[in-house]
């Protein structure tokens, strides 16, 4: 692990909807200033992956606090998951829980930051990736939550190893099916309405958009991120491919280059938007 900087407070198991779900909290790692700052950071919303069935919030408390003591605000996100065959919990559900979760973090979170963060980082990790794919390129997601359209506050987007296009993953990898079917059901339209590889942006600009896929990733094959990102270069201005942090598909996350490129990532996107001529 790299080393911390600021010093980072975090609230835990914060609600974000009226639900007394466990899973539909976040934890928030905040970052503690000794002076008021000039500018309010951008707040970083990290949505893990785990096939849809496993995986929780409190597995990533890591980037939370990396995130947050280099100076961003990070909320880590638990979602429902479908475990159970046969399943209650099914997509929509997964997309469903991240956008109210961002909802409650635009009109609740100032208690936490002193202020209301208007500008947001996306970050998904694998099925995460498809979840942060869907809120991008579906903006009817983040749009009319409770009569506020956030989608203009998504300033960036970091897709990790993400899966991307469910129908060519059970191609790839007959085995995944048993997870597809759990969360998607055994319909392959709905497989493709829900891969964010079938989405295209129209009347409106792509954010900034970093596609990371480590060459060393034993589930999810290169190639894959790189369909995507191409698709992603047809919409948009700023869409980065890297293909250069090692290790395998959960590990890669814990590297210093993973941080690295997306803080930088981060940093040149909000100067971008600093200077954009509209
Ligand atoms: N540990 C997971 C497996 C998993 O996460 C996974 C397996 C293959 C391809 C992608 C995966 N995760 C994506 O979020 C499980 O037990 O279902």
């Amino acid at each position: 692990m790299p080393d911390m900087h600021t010093t980072v407070k975090s609230f835990r198991n914060l609600p974000y909807t009226d639900s007394d779900d466990p899973k539909q909290k976040l934890d928030l790692f905040v970052p503690v200033r000794e002076e008021p700052c000039q500018e309010e950071s951008p707040i970083i919303v990290y949505i893990h992956g785990g096939a849809w069935r496993t995986g929780d919030k409190s597995e990533y408390e890591f980037l939370g606090e990396y995130f947050a003591s280099r100076d961003f605000p990070t909320a880590v996100l638990s979602y429902r998951l479908s475990t159970k065959t046969p399943t209650s919990v099914r997509h929509p559900t997964h997309v469903q829980d991240c956008a109210d979760a961002i909802h409650w973090l635009y009109t609740q979170s100032a208690a936490y930051l002193g202020y209301r963060p208007s500008s947001i980082y996306l970050i998904g990790h694998s099925a995460g990736g498809q979840i942060t794919g869907l809120l991008t390129l579906d903006p009817s997601w983040l749009e009319n939550l409770g009569g506020i359209s956030l989608w203009e506050a998504v300033k960036g987007v970091v897709g990790v190893e993400g899966i991307y296009d469910i129908p060519k993953l059970v191609e790839v990898w007959p085995t995944y099916v048993d997870f597809i079917q759990m969360a998607f059901a055994e319909d392959t339209d709905t497989w493709r309405r829900a891969s964010p590889q079938y989405y295209a942006l129209e009347d409106r600009k792509l954010p900034p958009y970093l596609v990371v896929h480590s060459p060393e990733d034993e589930l999810i094959e290169v190639a894959h991120s790189e369909r995507y990102f191409k698709h992603l270069e047809t919409m948009g201005a700023r869409v980065l491919l890297n293909t250069e942090v090692r290790g395998k598909h959960f590990e890669m996350l814990r590297e210093k280059a993973f941080f690295d490129i997306v803080i930088n990532f981060i940093n040149e996107s909000q100067l971008a938007k600093g200077s954009a001529v509209e």
